[in-house]
């Protein structure tokens, strides 16, 4: 049992959707990281996905690639990203925390001392978005070994690869909306509902859905569909149009208000 599956199993005997935000970890800086994690966790956030930023996000679009930009100018390290998450857990944050990297900076830091700092640091779950499930042996082993979650994400093309991907998955699983990189959008991938059903069908855990999903009205069409809904690009662009407020004590409050009003807006029933 980890808290993934406690979150999940409490979400669903109360019938509701998980809010997972993203946000990249260090953009603007590691303590207003800390403040937006909390800002997250009071505006509803069922789980937070954690970014560890990096120099070639080749899955994400302009908006996170930027805050991966602003985060390196800090030079923060995936140990870093994971001392963020023991901090998190020291000042209050009780949700599941999910690390968000590429395998690159992983392969770095080193599996067995990236575990176990992240099984030290209150981490629940892991996704590495360029790791084929073919290749994830060794991180699934590591995830097994320190009750990490290991999710995979599965996209609409994935077709006859959506059953060998969701045999290695715990936690959740994660299927993208949309073909190409995150970012905010209008229309996601036609047959949706059709491909959310192939992997309901493939899998007894939890699905969830990511990528492009930046309004009230996307967010409710979705949460009839999945157990959880990943909102990324649209959060980090508030943090972005919010950036000359959040970089000055005097205006400080203001910028945090100012994203929490757009996760309201987000989540309103
Ligand atoms: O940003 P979006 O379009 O809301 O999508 C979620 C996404 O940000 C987050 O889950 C994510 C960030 N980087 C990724 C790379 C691949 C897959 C998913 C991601």
């Amino acid at each position: 049992m980890n808290l993934i599956d406690q979150t999940f199993e409490e979400l669903q005997r109360k019938q509701q959707t998980a809010f997972i935000p993203f946000i990249t970890a260090g953009d603007p800086d590691v303590s207003t990281t800390l403040d937006l994690m909390r800002q997250l966790q009071q505006s509803g956030a069922n789980l937070i996905e954690l970014g560890v930023p990096y120099s070639d996000p080749l899955a994400d679009g302009p908006v996170i690639q930027q805050a991966s930009i602003r985060a390196l100018s800090n030079h923060i390290t995936i140990v870093d990203v994971i001392g963020l998450a023991k901090q998190a857990r020291e000042a209050g944050i009780e949700i599941p925390l999910i690390l968000f990297t590429y395998y690159n900076p992983l392969l770095q830091a080193g599996l067995e001392n990236s575990f176990s700092l992240m099984a030290a640091s209150g981490i629940d779950g892991i996704i590495v978005p360029d790791l084929p499930v073919e290749e994830s042996d060794r991180v699934r082993f590591y995830c097994e070994h320190h009750n990490i979650h290991y999710i995979p994400l599965v996209a609409p093309t994935s077709q006859e690869r959506i059953r060998p991907i969701v045999d290695g998955a715990s936690g959740f699983v994660y299927c993208v909306s949309s073909l190409g990189v995150t970012g905010q959008r209008k229309n996601f991938y036609g047959d949706i509902e059709e491909f959310l059903v192939k992997v309901r069908e493939s899998t007894h855990l939890p699905i969830i859905i990511g990528f492009g999903i930046s309004d009230n009205n996307q967010y409710k069409r979705f949460t009839k569909l999945a157990d959880g809904i990943v909102v990324g690009s649209a959060i980090v662009h508030t943090i972005e149009e919010n950036l000359g407020l959040l970089k000055q004590p005097a205006t400080y409050s203001q910028g945090m208000d100012n994203v929490r009003d757009f996760i309201t807006r987000l989540l309103e029933v």
